[in-house]
């Protein structure tokens, strides 16, 4: 199992260049299988998830070709099987995202239960309910989504919580149901936007997205073409954050700051310099220590969750208190234990962790247990007097695409150890 062992004390210097973000690429390449040509994709970015799909959609039948650099065809015109196994579903739970394609283009889809997972439950009630109001038959069974439909039909959907790939699943839906679909409390999230212009250009007709009311008039056929995925706001607000914590400067390229305003707001707070362009971001914390800011996490554009674990790490080591509340997920605060034992000063009350800053973490071999609170341990590495050995780096490697690299070349010290079974010493 590879590692990554990291040497505190350097701070990040440079430009580094965003890449495509992962969570469009994924519901953008369950799209494609409501296409009946082939999709262009680039900007993908090399991740563990993305593989994972790639293999998801490989055994369904379509054909896969991919370049040397981002790019990925998709032909899903000979596809032959419409089961989402278990084993691969276990191992990335945005497979569920094609559930909808599925049950709209071919009339059936068994798909796994994704079950739990380590920052909580995660159930996907919303996605199954709102499949049914369009007319599917879905039954579980045996952990298993069995959804059987002959055509959707259209239908005003209210989605009782704000989810992300709930919004993505019946919009993917709706674009070959017949008639209207109206979901109402949907996710605004970007990403949900750069699907719908996904699906838009393929030839459904989808208005609202980035709203909480999306209109789906559905279309008959979608044909194929090309799509570039928008960059990933999550590993450039990463990033920003190192530059933070490190007291360093550092640029993202090829970014949207557009999407990043919450996060941006708080680097401010932070007491960095933040400049922005149209497609990139600046931090420049010339050497200072950051003040600790509270955090409240909601949909967007509200905090979004997947930067949580980043700010607890960057509290932990500011000046002053700061109140981290995680209102999406009810589990994730896993890194926080990983950060005590660095010693950090934090303290978790329910869905709330009080994080007194220290001076300085000292580095410990510590475990990463989920994909965000990963991207936290390493942050913290950078800061910490000595060697931290980060474990179970697969999580990391689901949503970072060479992260090393990309903060080796930043001037972080930061190796990746293939199996690694060295022993620190004390
Ligand atoms: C691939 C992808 O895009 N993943 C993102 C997506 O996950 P994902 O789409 O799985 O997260 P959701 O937005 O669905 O989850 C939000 C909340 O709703 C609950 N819920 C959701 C669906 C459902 O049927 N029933 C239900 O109760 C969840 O347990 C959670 O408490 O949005 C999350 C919240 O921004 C992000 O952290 C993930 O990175
Ligand atoms: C939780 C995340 O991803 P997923 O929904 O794919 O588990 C994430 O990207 O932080």
């Amino acid at each position: 199992m590879d590692k990554l062992l990291i040497t505190g004390g350097t701070p990040l210097q440079g430009e580094v260049r965003a890449s495509g973000a992962k969570n469009a690429a994924l519901p953008i390449l369950a799209a494609t299988l409501l296409a009946d040509g082939p999709v262009n994709l680039t900007n993908v970015p090399r991740l563990r998830d993305i593989r994972t799909t790639l293999e998801l959609l490989g055994r369904m039948g379509a054909r896969l070709t991919q370049d040397a650099a981002d790019g990925i065809r998709v032909d899903p015109a000979e596809l032959s099987s419409f089961v989402a196994p278990y084993e691969l579903v276990k191992t990335m739970r945005a497979s569920i995202l094609v559930l909808g394609p599925l049950v709209a283009r071919y009339g059936q889809a068994d798909v796994s239960l994704p079950g739990g997972c380590a920052i909580g439950a995660r159930p996907v009630n919303l996605h199954i309910d709102g499949l049914r109001a369009m007319g599917a038959e879905v039954t579980v069974e045996g952990g298993y989504i069995r959804a059987r439909a002959q055509r959707l039909h259209g239908a005003r959907i209210v989605m009782e919580l704000v989810s992300v790939t709930g919004t993505e699943n019946l919009m993917m839906a709706a674009c070959l149901a017949s008639g209207e679909t109206l979901i109402e409390n949907a996710a605004r999230e970007p990403e949900v936007v750069d699907l719908a212009e996904f699906l838009n250009a393929l030839g459904a007709r989808i208005e609202g997205a980035g709203t909480d009311r999306i209109r789906i008039q559905g279309v008959e056929r979608l044909g194929g073409g090309d799509y570039r995925i928008m960059p990933d706001r999550i590993e450039t607000g990463t990033f920003l954050v190192g530059a933070a914590m490190t007291g360093g400067r550092v640029r993202v390229n090829a970014t949207r700051p557009d999407c990043l305003d919450a996060v941006i707001q708080k680097l401010r707070e932070v007491g960095a310099t933040v400049t922005t362009g149209p497609d990139w971001i600046d931090l420049d914390m010339g050497g200072r220590r950051p003040r600790a800011v509270d955090i409240h996490t909601a949909p967007h554009p509200a905090f979004p969750t997947d930067m949580q674990a980043q700010f607890c790490a960057l509290n932990a080591i500011a000046e002053g208190v700061g109140t981290v509340a995680e209102t999406i997920f009810e589990n994730r605060f896993m890194h926080v234990p990983e950060l005590q034992r660095m010693g950090a000063d934090i303290r978790i009350d329910g869905h709330v962790a009080v994080c007194h800053g220290v001076e300085c973490l000292t580095a410990a071999p510590v475990m990463a247990t989920d994909l965000r609170a990963s991207a936290g341990l390493v942050l913290a590495g950078l800061v910490a007097r000595g060697e931290t050995l980060v474990d179970r780096i697969y999580h990391l490697d689901r949503g970072y695409e060479t992260m090393e690299a990309k903060l080796s070349t930043l001037g972080a010290d930061i190796r990746r150890i293939a199996g690694a079974d060295r022993i620190l010493s004390p």
